[in-house]
């Protein structure tokens, strides 16, 4: 049918979602089990365009879960699967049943809490999504190469050494190359999950730096413990509390004058 095939062939060939106004990913109503256990209940948010979007909530409330539903990384744990309501992307359902989700993943990048270079070289582990998805040009290789470690601001502290191990880096910058190879394949939107969890001070605020100039580009959303670190890199801040969305606010407003009771309980340390 062709209206099944259509969103396939869209995100298959690249062609961009919407870039412009109006929320990149919509969430509408998502349940979500593993196995028999449901996770999340009923939630509904929209995410908009080159901003930055923070999920906070205790521990064990499916901030990872939702946001691994994004790019469906979830289809890789047996049993886990959302049980009702979509997610789009730019329009595009993204469990539609011939969506290419390796194009999806490509759209939708994601960074780990645990940095996790492959044990290349540098320039390889840049260069590897391009490779992957068939570009032989070695110059449009080396370019893309190149934008990506500028965009990641890791250029200069790399660009005499990328030939050596990855592995070499400090923990901070082997963070930043994970996010240069994820800017590699041009994603619409970045998934964050816990990106300096495992970083000191200096290196974290190299990385929310980094973020805030990213959404000049991208779309971003990220999974956070640290409520300063919400404040000060999100525009907006959705806070979850046993798999369901609490509350959704501007961040400034949510972290000042929070509208629900949960909130405001859970901000002030009396709650999770
Ligand atoms: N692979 C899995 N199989 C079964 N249950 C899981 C799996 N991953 C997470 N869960 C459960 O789903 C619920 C939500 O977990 P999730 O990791 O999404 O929460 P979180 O808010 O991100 O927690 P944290 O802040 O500790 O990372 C928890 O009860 C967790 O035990």
């Amino acid at each position: 049918m062709s209206t099944a095939t259509a969103p396939a062939l869209n995100l298959a060939k690249g062609t961009q979602a919407s870039t412009t106004g109006g929320p990149q990913v919509k969430i509408n109503g998502v349940d979500f089990c593993y196995g028999s256990k449901q996770t999340l209940f009923d939630i509904s948010l929209d995410i908009a365009n080159k901003e930055v979007t923070a999920f906070i909530g205790p521990s064990g409330c499916g901030k990872s879960t939702l946001l691994r539903c994004i790019n469906r990384i979830n289809d890789l744990i047996d049993g886990a699967r959302i049980t009702k309501g979509n997610i789009t992307l730019g329009g595009l359902d993204i469990n539609h049943p011939h969506l290419d989700v390796i194009a999806l993943r490509r759209k939708v990048g994601m960074v780990f809490q645990k940095y996790n270079p492959f044990p290349r070289s540098i320039y390889e582990n840049v260069a590897y999504g391009l490779q992957v998805a068939g570009e032989k040009d070695k110059k449009v290789i080396a370019e893309t190469v190149e934008r990506s470690l500028r965009s990641a601001t890791l250029w200069d502290e790399v660009k005499d050494r990328l030939h050596e191990s990855a592995l070499g880096l400090s923990g901070g910058q082997q963070q930043r190359l994970c996010i240069a190879r994820t800017l590699s394949v041009k994603p619409q939107v970045v998934l964050m999950d816990e990106p300096c969890a495992a970083l000191d001070p200096i290196a974290t605020a190299k990385i929310e730096e980094l973020i805030t100039q990213l959404k000049e580009q991208y779309t971003i959303v990220i999974v956070t413990h640290n409520m300063e670190q919400a404040v000060r890199v999100s525009d907006r801040t959705a806070f979850f509390y046993l798999g369901k969305l609490i509350e959704f606010n501007d961040t400034m407003k949510l972290f000042t004058a929070p509208e629900k009771e949960e909130t405001e309980r859970y901000l002030s340390g009396r709650m999770g």
